[in-house]
């Protein structure tokens, strides 16, 4: 019987790192080991490169990669490794769909072998690894970080460290709470160094071993606007954005990962034999230090919380559009004998969603976020460079998509010029928050911001078709800034010239990206859209009602889009580069009346409770 891949649970397999061309693997031993380790990464360093191949069912792949080398000759090696037929899948790489050219792909990235939906069958044969593969040895080291930023050093001492215990036979030990697969990794002594999550046993991975499967890597997740697999590149952008350890996220690394620890389901042909054989299994995982600690935000009062440690941490969330900031995402480390205590904010695998939605917030009613910022912290907000952080992230982390970085660019805007405006976290948290009334979902008002903003944009390439030539971008801005005084009644003043100098112009335009990645999402539609409505229902995700959505003004969206749409107010990932520039500049323009209204709701807020309180 033909393996299904259609089937959430697929095979697990050893990694091989694979050379150019395909030979057996040949046992190596501690010297000669080295010695090929370090012959492999001097050729790495002169021309080649390195990469992971993890199928959409979590096997992983480490793979040589010659300059010759193109999409053809990777999905040959991957044929004969996994006994798949190449033609059937497609290599993508972030947003990328690989056609042939490997030149974008950096040394030690991650790549995904999709399936084409669109030749999916029951007779689709499946990945099943042949038993001369399984032989393979793998030749890299059991624990591989992937990036060179110097901000791993601290992770590559953990490293050794743990493979020294490993060495040792000292196990890694699952970790029981959350919804995801997570190992603690130790050293020699047994104290626990790390914590590893695997991308495939995250909730609704085909790995996971709490029993919540059900999807492939790449679909929709637990939130629609992170896909299944991706949590892990989030928790080390969260990492590397928290510069000078600000907020105080532990060091993370994106590593390759082998131990016969990991979590490969049942049910699937290629798995037994696994077991059978006795051969571990190859991960991508997020890898983070460990942070002993006494208990999480969630089991004490918050009254001791430091509000500097509470500002900085809001910081970081409301720049990442953090989903997931509840209490338990919160360590907190008794640190001095008068109650005082360190949080170590942790998990942000929900950060960076492709689009905006509704975030999660704990310390929006805590008391701490309600006292203006520091004069410390207001710097290092000004001090931020959306700009810089994406190419920044997109160095470290090639695989991002273009949608997580213009949410982090939006919320990266959005929180200094509140800042400035002398708006607190607490506001600003609310600011970006959704509300139920009449048990309807009603975007937030940095939603309905962008709304506007996406509808001025876009309104104006319908009335000026040309309006990318200057003059007539002017003609369509007085219309809209008419329209939006009704809104907000303040007059908008833009200029082309605002739009030329707009700083959040990369200067080359990512519209090849885009277009890879809209052919990318049309090959999907069928399916995501399935799920996105799916996880729409889930997460009682009510249709859009409302006139601001920027949905209702287009009745002649395909049910696919609506339903895609569904999940979010307004997508950023769908503007072309001079749109977004414009949109941008747009969105600066509409923040100053929307902070006015907040303050106002504030202050009214402050003055009944202050009637209130006379009595
Ligand atoms: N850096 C860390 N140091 C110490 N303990 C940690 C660290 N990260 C996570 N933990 C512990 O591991 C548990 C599970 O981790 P985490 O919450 O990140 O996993 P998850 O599967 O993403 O959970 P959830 O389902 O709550 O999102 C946490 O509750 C915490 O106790």
């Amino acid at each position: 019987m033909s393996r299904n891949l259609d089937s959430p649970v697929q095979t697990q397999m050893a990694v091989a790192v694979f050379k150019t061309p395909l030979t057996g693997g040949n046992k190596m031993e501690g010297n000669q080991h080295k010695h090929h380790q370090q012959q492999q990464k001097l050729q790495r360093q002169s021309s080649g490169r390195r990469v992971f191949v993890q199928t959409e069912t979590g096997c992983v792949l480490g793979m040589e990669l010659d300059r010759s080398d193109n999409v053809h000759t990777v999905k040959r090696r991957l044929q004969i490794a996994l006994n798949f037929p190449t033609e059937e899948s497609s290599l993508t790489y972030g947003d990328m769909v690989l056609t042939n050219d490997l030149s974008a792909v950096r040394n030690d990235s991650p790549l995904l072998l999709k399936r084409n939906f669109m030749h999916r069958s029951s007779s689709t044969p499946c990945l099943s690894p042949t038993g001369r593969d399984l032989q393979q040895k793998d030749r890299s080291g059991p624990i591989e970080i992937l990036g060179q930023s110097e901000c791993f050093s601290v992770v590559k001492q953990m490293v050794k460290d743990i493979v020294k215990a490993m060495k040792l036979g000292v196990d890694p030990l699952p970790v029981h709470s959350g919804l995801g697969g997570a190992y603690y990794f130790r050293n020699k002594k047994g104290d626990s160094v790390a914590i590893v999550k695997p991308t495939d046993e995250e909730p609704f991975a085909p790995n996971n071993p709490k029993g919540f499967v059900g999807k492939a890597l790449g679909q929709p997740g637990l939130k629609s606007s992170v896909r299944v697999g991706e949590t892990g590149f989030r928790e080390v952008a969260a990492y590397l954005l928290d510069y000078n350890r600000f907020a105080n996220v532990p060091p993370t690394a994106l590593v390759k990962i082998t131990h016969s620890v990991f979590n490969v389901n049942d049910g699937v042909k290629g798995n037994k034999a696994m077991r059978e054989k006795k051969l571990v299994s190859s991960k991508i995982a997020s890898f983070q230090k460990f942070v002993a600690h006494d208990f999480d935000a969630s089991d004490h009062g918050t009254s001791s919380f430091p509000v500097a440690s509470v500002h900085r941490i809001g910081i970081l969330d409301v720049r990442i559009f953090n989903t997931d900031r509840h209490g338990g995402n919160l360590l907190v480390k008794k640190v001095g004998t008068f109650g005082e205590v360190e949080l170590i904010p942790i998990d942000h695998g929900l950060c960076l969603p492709e689009t905006l939605e509704d975030p999660y917030f704990e310390w929006i009613h805590w008391p701490q976020a309600s006292i203006p910022f520091s004069d410390e912290e207001i710097e290092y907000i000004q001090k931020l460079d959306p700009v810089k952080d994406c190419e920044m992230l997109k160095r470290e982390l090639p695989m991002i998509r273009e949608a997580c970085l213009r949410v982090l660019v939006l919320c990266t805007v959005f929180l200094k010029e509140a800042a400035s405006y002398g708006l607190c976290l607490a506001e600003i948290g609310e600011m970006m928050t959704r509300e139920f009334r009449a048990e309807e979902e009603e975007p937030s008002e940095l939603e309905v911001v962008c709304i506007e903003a996406k509808r001025s944009v876009t309104e104006r390439d319908v009335f000026s078709p040309r309006s990318d030539v200057i003059g007539e971008a002017e003609f369509q801005f007085d219309l809209d800034c008419d329209e939006l005084e009704s809104v907000y009644g303040s007059k908008l003043q833009l200029t082309d010239d605002n739009f030329t100098k707009n700083p959040f112009s990369n200067g080359r335009s990512s519209l090849g990206k885009l277009e890879e990645s809209i052919k990318e999402e049309e090959e999907e539609d069928e399916d995501e859209n399935t799920h996105l409505s799916d996880t729409g229902r889930k997460n009682n995700t009510k249709p859009l009602t409302r006139g601001k959505s920027e949905n209702t003004s287009s009745g002649h969206k395909s049910a696919n889009e609506q339903l895609q749409a569904s999940a979010s107010f307004v997508k950023v990932a769908d503007m072309k580069e001079d749109e977004w520039v414009l949109f941008l500049e747009r969105f600066q323009e509409l923040l100053g009346p929307a902070f006015a209204k907040r303050k106002t709701a504030t202050l009214s807020k402050r003055q009944r409770l202050g009637t209130s309180c006379q009595f």
